[in-house]
């Protein structure tokens, strides 16, 4: 990416750090082109410098106005008094970034200039490993060439997809939040494998290379899910009691009630916010 580009997180947390270590480590971005910020830890920045080379900078000396996206990285909570604070100190040629589940891109043009240039992320935790499924919304001020320099951004961290921002909220339940439900899975598995005699650690390797194969072939291989599964289920054999097992105890009502879950309270969130008057 351009070497001159400048990058500013504001948050310094859990998302901000997955999405700094996809940046650096893939060298999209140098770390002194990357700065962060945060509400008022400033061990936090001195530990993301000292861990990535990135330029932690408390916000009062915060230099937005030398950055060339703003990717905001706070809670949904916090969004309209960050979007307020920083109005008065970009332009609209700056293209601001949300990350937080629920924030619409209209949302946050209400809370800034007229015509900001605005997108809407939705990363995962994964980024970290460069391996997030990330989605991306243009606000209606956004380029072609805003969406192109997201995308290769982004694409530091993980597969990047552009999608209808009516779609964003179920985004956020299959992958926001997703790799959540695979960690909740792994430590059912590891509790079971414990209770049966296995060493936790080793049933965490076994687990976790089973989910990897598993989604590496539903990325590789042309059969459809279902396929796959019936290419494992021999007549009376194991996979089946398994699965009748996960049946019998509404398995697949449950990953369906996690995926809506997620789906509705980003839908909230917004609604949440949008009823709340624009309080500059
Ligand atoms: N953790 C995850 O898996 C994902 C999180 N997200 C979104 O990312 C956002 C952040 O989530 P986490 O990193 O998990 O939260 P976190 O609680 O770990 O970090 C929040 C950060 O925002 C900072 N902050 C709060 N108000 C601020 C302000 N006014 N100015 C500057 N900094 C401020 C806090 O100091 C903290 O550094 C959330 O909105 C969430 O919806 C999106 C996708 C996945
Ligand atoms: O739990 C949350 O609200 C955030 C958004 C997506 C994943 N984590």
């Amino acid at each position: 990416m351009n070497k001159q580009m400048r990058v500013a997180f504001i948050g310094a947390g859990n998302m901000a750090e997955a999405m700094i270590s996809g940046i650096v480590k893939t060298k999209t971005l140098e770390p002194q082109q990357v700065l962060v910020t945060n509400h008022s830890n400033e061990d936090r920045l001195l530990e993301l410098h000292n861990r990535y080379g990135v330029q932690g900078i408390v916000r009062d000396r915060f230099p937005l106005a030398t950055a060339d996206v703003i990717i905001l990285a706070m809670k949904p909570k916090d969004a309209e008094q960050s979007l307020l604070s920083i109005k008065n100190h970009i332009k609209p040629n700056q293209v601001v970034m949300s990350v937080l589940a629920g924030i619409s891109t209209s949302f946050m043009e209400e809370h800034l200039n007229e015509g900001q240039q605005v997108i809407r992320v939705m990363p995962n935790t994964s980024s970290m490993l460069q391996e997030s499924a990330t989605a991306v919304s243009p606000g209606g001020h956004c380029t072609m060439n805003n969406v192109v320099m997201a995308k290769n951004l982004l694409k530091a961290i993980g597969e990047v997809y552009v999608i209808e921002e009516d779609q964003m909220d179920l985004f956020t339940g299959i992958a926001g939040s997703g790799p959540a439900y695979y960690y909740y899975l792994m430590e059912h598995i590891e509790k079971t494998a414990r209770e049966n005699g296995m060493d936790p650690a080793q049933a965490r390797e076994i687990g976790a290379q089973t989910i990897l194969g598993a989604a590496k072939m539903m990325l590789e291989r042309e059969e459809s899910p279902a396929q796959l599964r019936r290419n494992i289920t021999s007549k009376n054999g194991t996979t089946a009691s398994g699965l009748d097992a996960l049946a019998e105890n509404g398995g697949g009502k449950a990953i369906k009630a996690a995926v809506e879950g997620a789906m509705n309270r980003s839908k909230e969130i917004s609604e949440q916010l949008e009823k709340t008057p624009v309080n500059q």
